[in-house]
């Protein structure tokens, strides 16, 4: 398995093995920081256009890979292509967030949605996921994603961003069966969708729960961690997708890491929120973990970039299993020059801390 990996870091990470030094990448690291991200862009006209091009797709996944020396790429795409696929006619304007034609939000909208067909409307995903694949070329791993179906129904039922999705939030306690339902939907939606992408060619998998941290404990264990377990255990059992390590990351549930790790998944993603060591400890070795420089970091001064990835990396310390990455999303202002900075301190920093000279 992966025997032509020329860069195995970070799979060796996640499965807790040891490694020379601390595998890292970062989250949207293919994104408008990067001037040739904002050229192509432009080319494809449109958000869309470019994440269901192939060709686009894949150059935009590569572009931090020749900058940078990452340790893993990430497809490039977005976690809204499944709601897209089910009919809500995704679009994003320039500069602004997503907005849906359509939202889910009574029993019939509901009843309406469907498990989009992975070789029909989502077809454009699993063939940008073979061609980044043979593009690589080995180089480092491909890591492919979802939304969790809590994240994904915040979207769909307030039919675009929100600072709360209050609108969501109130129909789980006014319609819990009816968001059961949506929720269900989304879950088999998700399992299908990652283990097509592992069929596809995704090395590994990650669920992106951007919004479970809205939740109260109880609501977070109903609404958000109980359909991410049920993808787990989908995905374990799946032809394709079982070989692959999955990553599960709820931002703002460093509360949760406990009961996340108790899923089956093979690493969680760690917000800067909590700190390396005490989640280390609340999994308690069943789990890699992935985290958690402050992504505004990147906009202070080298010195203290430096300063940070060392101080997450000792947080961590010398034991296998940890994946360097920021606490969330790299944002357009941060200097391509400090992500360099970054990527630099945490190989060089991460062979001292295995006690091999710099
Ligand atoms: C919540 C969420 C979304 N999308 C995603 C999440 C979960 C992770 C997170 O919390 O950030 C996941 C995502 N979105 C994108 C990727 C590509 C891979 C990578 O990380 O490099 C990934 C993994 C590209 C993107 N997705 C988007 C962009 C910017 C679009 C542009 O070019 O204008 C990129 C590079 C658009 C997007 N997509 C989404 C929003 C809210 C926005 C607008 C806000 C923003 O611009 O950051 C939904």
């Amino acid at each position: 398995m992966n025997a032509a990996l020329k860069n195995d870091r970070f799979l060796r990470a996640l499965r807790r093995e040891p490694v020379d030094t601390t595998p890292i990448w970062v989250m949207r690291q293919a994104g408008r920081y990067l001037p040739e991200y904002r050229a192509t862009r432009e080319r494809a006209g449109s958000f869309m256009g470019l994440a269901q091009n192939p060709e686009f797709a894949c150059e935009v996944t590569l572009q931090p890979l020749a900058r940078f020396d990452l340790d893993a790429a990430i497809l490039f795409s977005d976690i809204l292509t499944i709601p897209d696929a089910m009919g809500l006619g995704l679009s994003f304007a320039q500069g602004e967030g997503p907005q849906f034609a359509r939202t889910v939000r009574t029993a019939a909208d509901v009843a309406q949605l469907t498990v989009p067909d992975m070789d029909g409307e989502l077809r454009y995903v699993m063939d940008a996921v073979r061609l980044i694949r043979r593009e690589l070329d080995g180089r480092v791993p491909l890591i492919g994603f979802s939304g969790s179906p809590w994240t994904l129904a915040c979207y769909m039922v307030e039919g675009g961003g929100s600072r709360d999705f209050a609108t969501l939030k109130a129909m789980c306690w006014d319609e819990p069966a009816l968001v059961h339902r949506l929720l269900d939907v989304l879950a088999r939606s998700v399992a299908a969708y990652l283990s097509a992408q592992a069929a596809a060619g995704a090395q590994a998998l990650m669920i992106f729960d951007t919004w479970g941290g809205l939740l109260g404990p109880a609501p977070f264990r109903e609404f958000s961690l109980h359909y991410m377990a049920q993808i787990v255990g989908e995905l374990n059992t799946d032809t394709h997708a079982r070989e692959l390590p999955l990553i599960l990351f709820s931002k703002g549930a460093g509360a949760h890491l406990a009961a996340m790790a108790d899923t089956g998944c093979a690493a969680l993603g760690v917000d800067w929120t909590t700190d390396l060591a005490a989640a280390r400890r609340a999994v308690a070795g069943k789990v890699a973990l992935q985290g958690n420089l402050d992504p505004a970091i990147l906009r202070a001064a080298p010195e203290v970039i430096r300063r940070e990835a060392r101080t997450v990396l000792d947080s961590y310390g010398n034991h296998p299993g940890h994946v360097f990455n920021l606490g969330h999303g790299i944002t357009p202002e941060v200097d391509p020059e400090h992500v360099r900075i970054l990527v630099d301190e945490v190989h060089t920093y991460g062979r001292v801390l295995r006690g091999a000279p710099a």
